[in-house]
């Protein structure tokens, strides 16, 4: 038997699609959203119909075309710490991402858009996958330093896990066997400690590197001075600060790599500080994850598109290839970690766990 999985991962400036059989994709659309467009939505709750508009007209033609599906996979938004792996998503869940969750993300409403679609199309399951709130950090790794605010778990687990898994066979060996320290390089960079089988310890964007379009870690004190200065008043404006108005953007008016390199060849001597000092960053929060397992790693994984710029990946070798080798793989292979995850579930290899919250 042959299963039929649709995919949906929402992002921030694109709605992707994609039809796989079993674990072959088939098919795959992308609606790109400019940053000007999306601008008439204050909130991410606002794109909702928008996005769920272009979801239903792809499926629809989907089902036209190939009949019934077995499952849709979404990528899962910011959810309390949950586990590895996959989720049956139920209206618990679509409930805590309209109505409860205060942090803004793309991923949140593709939860909900599956749920709709699951309903409308009379699809057996709908589940996330390795998702971004994916919490499985030792005890140690939540002490923060504030009593009641611990530390917590937001990655792009989903392409790190995947990407691990791959890396782990690659070398011949299991994923629980291996200790890896992982950079999702993207538009954000989030960080991660793989051992035995578990994401022990993270460095999330809001606490690491700066990146294409994220501020990072910042110094604490001098971030909310600089929140009061320009009067970030609501949550909204001060996520803004954190997440798409800074990193590359923020310094040099782009967030796309490739043009950051142009301007350095072109001799812009800004653009090459602000990028040389990213590399350092990066390497600063590897040699961080290093620390958690006495310089013991397997490897040094470095993914997402970040990682396919020399530039970018030889400067951070330079700073941190003494702690493990360093194996490069481009790509955020989001939409395949998705539909890989959904047919390891629909095949019995793996089971879907169920989301509950108590409020
Ligand atoms: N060949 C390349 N050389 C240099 N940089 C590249 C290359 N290809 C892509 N990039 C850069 O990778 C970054 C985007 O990475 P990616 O596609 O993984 O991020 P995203 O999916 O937009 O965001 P996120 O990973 O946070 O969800 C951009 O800055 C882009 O310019
Ligand atoms: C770090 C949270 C994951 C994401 O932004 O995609």
């Amino acid at each position: 038997m042959t299963y039929k999985i649709m995919v949906l991962n929402t992002g921030s400036t694109s709605t992707k699609m994609a039809v796989y059989f079993d674990d072959k994709k088939v098919v795959q659309r992308e609606f790109e959203h400019t940053k000007e467009f999306l601008e008439k939505y204050p909130y991410m709750a606002d794109q909702l119909p928008m996005r769920q508009e272009l979801a239903d007209d792809f499926m629809r033609e989907a089902v036209a075309e190939y009949g019934a599906f077995d499952a849709i996979v979404a990528r899962g938004g910011i959810l309390p710490p949950i586990h590895a792996g996959g989720y049956e998503i139920n209206d618990v869940m679509v409930d805590y991402l309209l109505n409860v969750c205060a942090e803004e993300h793309a991923s949140n409403v593709a939860a909900c858009i599956a749920f709709e679609l699951r309903r409308k199309y009379d699809i057996p399951h709908a589940y996330i996958y390795d998702g971004i709130s994916t919490d499985e950090l030792e005890p140690v790794a939540r002490i923060s330093g504030i009593p009641d605010m611990p530390r917590v778990s937001v990655t792009h687990c989903l392409n790190m896990r995947a990407t691990a898994h791959r890396a782990a066979s690659e070398m011949g060996r299991a994923y629980g066997d291996c200790t890896f320290i992982i950079a999702h390089l993207g538009g954000g960079i989030s960080m991660s400690l793989h051992k035995k089988g578990l994401i022990v310890d993270v460095v999330g964007d809001d606490e690491g590197p700066f990146s294409p379009e994220r501020a990072g870690g910042q110094q604490v004190i001098q971030l909310i001075k600089y929140l009061v200065r320009k009067n970030k008043t609501d949550m909204r404006d001060k996520l803004r600060v954190m997440r798409g108005d800074s990193g590359l953007f923020g310094y040099l008016g782009t967030s796309d790599a490739r043009r950051v390199e142009q301007m350095i060849a072109a001799g812009d001597e800004k653009a090459r500080l602000v990028y040389e000092a990213m590399a350092l960053q990066i390497a600063k929060f590897i040699a961080n994850l290093a620390a958690s397992v006495c310089g013991k790693a397997d490897a040094v994984i470095l993914t997402g598109g970040l990682a396919h710029s020399k530039m970018l990946t030889d400067e951070i070798e330079r700073r941190i290839g003494f702690i493990a080798p360093v194996k490069l793989y481009p790509g955020e292979n989001e939409m395949e970690s998705l539909a890989h995850g959904a047919y390891r579930i629909l095949s019995g290899s793996e089971r879907a766990r169920v989301f509950r919250y108590d409020k």
